[in-house]
């Protein structure tokens, strides 16, 4: 069951290229069964080191993303969190080795993105709010194509397809053209599709947009099971109140630097700013 890779639908921002790259990258790349031994849990699940970026515009070069450093522990979630055009897409294209870095580098699970693309795009699971779907194949089949992407045993596939469409509650679109789903039930499989090989890194960019509450409910509580099953786990996002409940720790990005990072207590303390709405508006004014 090998459809041609298809561009997915209604792309239009950068994640969504990032998200549509990934899905065709890992269609075309994600054959060795030697790349799917992963290493004994490491207490830096990913490390992100002087990661920099820039880009040429027509006469002044612009540093998209500058000497990024932090690292996140299994079943941690962190919020890399920063206003439009602050470098979190720039910096997860980078972990997701579909940019390459001027400088610095990004390891995840012990393998660096330079030196082996495909093994650390086995180790990693990628949500997008703009993920596209392959809209001609039924639900099923679609998660049984990314899992034979990735290795997956059929058997293994198998029974992954049924409790991860269990607990994301979609089991009984199973059978249901993936053309044919709302946003709501698209996003849903596509979290599913994200953990399909079990990579032990996630990154959830937007995961929560164009969502109504119940689906909201259901992010929280998928990335709740990340974290109980020792995922380490990115969330960018821009609803701060929902990163709030959401991540253990956070990175407050600005003009591709990092500016804190810590703990919500760790942030309020350095800058005496009770929510991360206030600390956003002090860190915009200050520039
Ligand atoms: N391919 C590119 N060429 C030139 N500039 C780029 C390119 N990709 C990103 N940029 C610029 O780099 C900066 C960081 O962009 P990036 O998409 O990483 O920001 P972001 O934090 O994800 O923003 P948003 O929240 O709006 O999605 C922006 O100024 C953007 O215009």
């Amino acid at each position: 069951m090998h459809p041609p890779p298809a561009r997915a639908s209604g792309a239009s921002d950068a994640a969504a290229v990032a998200g549509d790259e990934f899905v065709c990258l890992v269609g075309e790349v994600l054959r060795a069964p030697s790349l799917y031994v992963f290493s004994e849990r490491s207490s830096r699940m990913l490390v992100v080191e002087s990661l920099t970026k820039s880009f040429s515009l027509d006469d002044s070069e612009l540093r998209a993303v500058d000497h990024l450093s932090f690292q996140i522990r299994p079943g941690e979630v962190f919020g890399l969190l920063g206003p439009n055009g602050a470098g979190k897409t720039t910096t997860l294209r980078m972990i997701l080795g579909l940019l390459q870095p001027d400088e610095g580098y990004a390891e995840v699970d012990g393998v660096r993105t330079a030196d082996d693309p495909i093994g650390v795009k086995a180790r990693l699971g990628f949500v997008s709010a703009s993920d596209g779907v392959y809209p001609w194949l039924s639900v099923r089949e679609m998660l049984l194509y990314f899992a034979d992407l990735y290795a997956v045993e059929p058997d293994v596939a198998a029974d992954r397809c049924e409790k991860l469409s269990r607990l994301l509650g979609i089991d009984s679109l199973l059978e249901r053209r993936a053309g044919t789903l709302s946003t709501g039930q698209r996003q849903r499989v596509t979290l599913v599709r994200g953990l399909i090989h079990d990579p032990p890194v996630m990154l959830l960019d937007e995961p929560t947009r164009g969502l109504d509450v119940v689906g909201v409910q259901t992010i929280f509580e998928y990335i709740e099971h990340l974290r109980e099953v020792g995922k380490a786990v990115i969330v960018c996002t821009h609803r701060l109140d929902e990163a709030e409940r959401l991540c253990d720790r956070f990175g407050l990005l600005h003009r591709g630097q990092m500016r804190y990072s810590g703990t919500l207590d760790e942030l309020r303390q350095a800058t005496g700013q009770r929510h991360l709405v206030d600390m956003f508006v002090e860190l915009m004014r200050s520039v």
